[in-house]
């Protein structure tokens, strides 16, 4: 389901202008959303979600507007959203916990219900734990259940919000991957401020930062931005004094640096082949130099 966002903002009451003039085309298939704390990801995924109205703006999935009552009501049964902080009911299983929120999605047939559940714990493989209760659950777990319930629906567009924060690097692994596979003919929008979790799922990403939108495309031209910003440098051990110290590590009896700068920080310092955190990073250095 494609997305298309046009002079979308959001201002709260009390004055935060947590979107300024977002003009966004998503395609089907993965999509990564990046930007730090505060950039005004969650605001944009609740607008999608039909959860929060924009202050203005025009906001189309797969054709339908959803700032209007219509377009939410056509749009609701094909969109599946885990939020940030999915509640759960901790003395329920997840097969109970499913079959609830089933019901609460309209899926009134208990055999239907039954079957697409039994399904969706398979394809999160959850199979063998659906009859334990969610107290016992680890971070991992619960998210795993989170997009069981965002799938229900089978939904056309599925919407995560930041879903792997907290999780440890195998479960991390484990969903993201998860993700991919069910990206295909779908719309999968990931937002997250974790840069390899769109290094190793998506194509297309989008970078937001204090409410505007920086950046929007292909993986490969975001890091391609960072050509010639992205140094090395080796002292006897004091950093660099310009730049964006991305890491550090001892060398021989000095330091090596890895630096993202615009110009060289230092006479000695050798061009490095950038990733795509280096692009992100120099993308925040222009937005905001530290
Ligand atoms: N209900 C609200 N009322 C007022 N301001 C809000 C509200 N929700 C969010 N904000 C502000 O809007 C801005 C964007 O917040 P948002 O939660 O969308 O960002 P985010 O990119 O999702 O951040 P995080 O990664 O921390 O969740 C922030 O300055 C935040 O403080």
């Amino acid at each position: 389901m494609r997305i298309r966002l046009s002079q979308l903002t959001k201002t709260y009451k009390g004055g935060v202008h947590a979107l300024k003039g977002i003009d966004l085309d998503v395609p089907t298939g993965m999509y990564g959303l990046l930007g730090s704390n505060g950039a005004g990801k969650t605001t944009l995924m609740r607008i999608l979600a039909g959860l929060l109205r924009p202050t203005s703006g025009t906001v189309l999935l797969g054709g339908h507007d959803v700032t209007t009552k219509e377009g939410r009501l056509a749009v609701q049964r094909t969109l599946g959203y885990l939020p940030q902080d999915l509640g759960v009911y901790p003395d329920l299983t997840a097969r109970q916990f499913l079959d609830y929120i089933a019901l609460l999605k309209g899926i009134d047939e208990r055999s239907a219900r039954r079957r697409r559940i039994g399904e969706l714990l398979e394809v999160v493989a959850l199979t063998e734990h659906a009859d334990r209760k969610l107290k016992g659950y680890s971070g991992g777990m619960l998210r795993r259940v989170g997009i069981a319930q965002a799938l229900l629906n089978d939904p056309r567009l599925l919407i995560v919000d930041e879903p792997t924060t907290g999780l440890d690097p195998e479960e991390r692994i484990r969903f993201r991957t998860l993700l991919s596979r069910l990206a295909g003919e779908r719309t999968v929008l990931l937002s997250t401020h974790i840069v390899e979790d769109v290094a190793q799922t998506c194509r297309y990403l989008a970078v937001l930062a204090k409410g505007r939108l920086v950046f929007q495309g292909d993986v490969g031209a975001l890091v391609a931005a960072a050509h010639r910003q992205v140094w090395t440098v080796t002292t006897s051990g004091a950093a660099p004094s310009t730049g964006r110290i991305v890491a550090a590590l001892p060398h021989g009896s000095g330091m090596r640096y890895r630096v993202v700068a615009p110009v060289p920080p230092d006479p000695s310092a050798r061009p490095a082949e950038p990733t795509l955190e280096d692009g992100y990073l120099a993308l925040m250095e222009a937005a905001a130099p530290v």
